[in-house]
């Protein structure tokens, strides 16, 4: 996957590509991520890459020609033609299921707004896809795009230790994740529950599942709407659902 950023701020990029499994992603080759910085393409003496908003309004706005100039030198680098990708409040909700499909790309481009956004004619004239990672206000696109990079990362074959991990992650089922433990198998009075000590793995396997398909039922009930459960996993959650009125 190769990711063109086109931002103000590319060292905070380090936190994606020096650390953990995305990091080590990086220097595999398996994630390639460069950098344009608008502020490199603003050739006024004070390099100005904002401006007031027509209209009046609080706040500046990213001005069109640095960001031109961004984007035409950052897809000038891309292997493929990219889909570029302007990461904002207004854009459609990221979802496992788009990072799916997104993590079948060659090249992306993620724009970045910073200050109030950016001048409308770049989404008219450069952008493919809005995208937003949740339903709140961030100072920049730099966060967003990391939470896209290192989700699509993750995908990538060979990115991740044992090929099921990208497979059981629980959204990538459409449910959330049944909870998990580790050694000792008590602590402060508190024991691992003993299905997962039996070393019977279909037992195991039918456990952790009515434990997602519950745990999704109690939680985020508007996520099961969205699904054909098959008939096990219906008697699972069902079984469940007894033993919660109990
Ligand atoms: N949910 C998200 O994916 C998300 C993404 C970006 C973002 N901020 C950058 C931004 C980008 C575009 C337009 C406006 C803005 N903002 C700039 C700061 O002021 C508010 C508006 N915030 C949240």
């Amino acid at each position: 996957m190769w990711a063109g950023v086109v931002t103000l701020f590319p060292e905070m990029f380090t936190a994606l590509t020096g650390h953990g499994v995305t990091g080590r992603a990086v220097k595999r080759g398996q994630l390639t991520v460069e950098y344009s910085n608008p502020r490199d393409h603003a050739h006024d003496r004070h390099r100005t890459v904002d401006d007031r908003p027509f209209g009046g309004g609080p706040g500046m706005l990213m001005k069109v020609e640095p960001l031109l100039e961004a984007i035409a030198a950052i897809r000038a680098k891309a292997p493929s033609p990219p889909r570029v990708i302007y990461l904002s409040p207004q854009g459609q909700p990221l979802t496992q299921k788009r990072v799916v499909e997104l993590a079948q790309l060659d090249s992306l481009v993620l724009l970045c707004g910073r200050y109030e956004g950016i001048d409308e004619r770049i989404v008219e004239m450069c952008v493919d896809e809005e995208i937003s990672i949740g339903d709140y206000v961030l100072s920049g696109g730099e966060l967003g795009a990391m939470v896209l990079l290192d989700a699509v990362t993750r995908l990538i074959p060979g990115v991740l230790g044992h090929a099921d991990s990208a497979v059981e992650d629980s959204f990538s089922e459409g449910w959330l994740d049944c909870p998990h433990y580790t050694r000792p198998e008590e602590f402060a009075g508190q024991r691992v529950p003993e299905v997962l000590l039996s070393g019977n793995h279909e037992l195991i396997r039918r456990w952790r599942l009515k434990q997602s398909l519950g745990r999704t039922w109690l939680r985020r009930p508007e996520l099961l709407e969205g699904l054909t459960l098959s008939k096990e996993q219906q008697q699972l959650l069902a079984e469940f659902i007894c033993e919660q009125e109990t």
